[in-house]
């Protein structure tokens, strides 16, 4: 097996927001507390849970209070929230998370899209947040989407990538994650887009966020596995896809990439079955099956 590869791996479940942020339907904040509870209860050591958005802009996020308080913590699960500006960390603040995400893009026009500013101008508006995050201890990630493509602009160049990451590391954060917002990276794309953020980032501080709209997901998991990236989010039940990125579906499942860990040997402390009872869980309330190859396959074993 190629060295690079690590023996254990994190696992960040986004679909409590990455996930849920996108759908049409109402999902009660109970619903989405228990999905928590039995992400937590699975082995997840991170969820991202909610984010302190606009409602007019996501109103699905516009229950983030009501679900942050009503998760009942277990000590080492850290709890992540994305927060675009002050007025978003001032809300988040009040509900303790451990872990707060500033997002902006390689893309000029969806940094528009998404934000309302250009990439200059949501740096300058993150700035105070991460100051304001590290004085009160609370870890900073950011978020790079688009890394390889943009909907509205195709394929983003590694300098583009590489130029955010400098501008994420200046203002003082501390992890970044590479995301390909509408999955339509391929491995060595995804690689590129990887080694340009490592030119300011540490490896320990970078981690991939796949979405599999190309059902290349899994093989990009493994393109950034062979770089030595130890870290990555993915969303239970494939759930998801970002309201700004028409088209484009959910993270890679997290039960397709614990399967694809475990098989491999590599070390997550997830337990697949309970994962998969909880895709099963938020799946049987959206009224469809997962998205997860691996929990359908499991699913149709369990029934004989
Ligand atoms: C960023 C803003 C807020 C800027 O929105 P804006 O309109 O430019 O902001 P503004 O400062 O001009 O304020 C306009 C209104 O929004 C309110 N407002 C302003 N800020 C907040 C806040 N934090 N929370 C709640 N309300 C807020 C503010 O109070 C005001 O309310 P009004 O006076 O009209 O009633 C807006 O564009 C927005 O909410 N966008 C949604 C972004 C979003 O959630 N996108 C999806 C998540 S990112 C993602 O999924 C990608 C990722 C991370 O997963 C990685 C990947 O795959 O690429």
């Amino acid at each position: 097996m190629n060295p690079n590869i690590p023996s254990r791996v994190k696992l960040v479940d986004v679909g409590p927001r990455d996930g849920l942020q996108n759908e049409k339907q109402p999902v009660p904040a109970a619903v989405k507390i228990e999905l928590v509870h039995r992400l937590q209860q699975a082995g997840l050591k991170e969820v991202e849970v909610t984010s302190y958005v606009s409602p007019k802009w996501v109103p699905q996020m516009a229950d983030n209070h009501e679900v942050m308080q009503g998760i009942t913590r277990v000590p080492g699960v850290r709890y992540s929230v994305l927060t675009p500006n002050l007025k978003g960390w001032e809300a988040a603040v009040l509900d303790k998370p451990d872990e707060i995400v500033v997002f902006g893009a390689a893309s000029e026009a969806f940094s528009q899209k998404n934000i309302n500013c250009s990439i200059a101008e949501s740096i300058e508006r993150f700035a105070p947040v991460v100051e304001a995050a590290r004085a009160a201890g609370v870890y900073v990630r950011g978020a790079m989407s688009c890394t390889v493509g943009c909907p509205y602009e195709g394929e983003i160049a590694p300098e583009r990538v590489e130029y955010l990451a400098g501008l994420m590391k200046g203002i003082g954060v501390q992890h970044i994650g590479v995301a390909d917002t509408i999955g339509v990276g391929t491995p060595r794309k995804v690689q590129r887009a990887i080694e340009a953020t490592l030119k300011h980032y540490d490896l320990n501080d970078v981690s991939g966020h796949f979405h599999d709209t190309y059902g290349q997901a899994l093989a990009n998991t493994l393109a950034a596995l062979e770089l030595g990236v130890w870290q990555f989010d993915t969303s239970v039940a494939g759930l998801g896809g970002c309201p700004y990125a028409k088209g484009a579906t959910g993270n890679v499942a997290t039960e397709d990439v614990v399967y694809m860990l475990h098989g491999m040997g590599i070390e997550t402390g997830i337990d697949l079955d309970q994962l998969i009872d909880a895709g099963a869980y938020i799946s049987d309330f959206l009224g469809r099956k997962p998205q997860s190859r691996v929990a359908v396959a499991v699913l149709t074993k369990r029934k004989g």
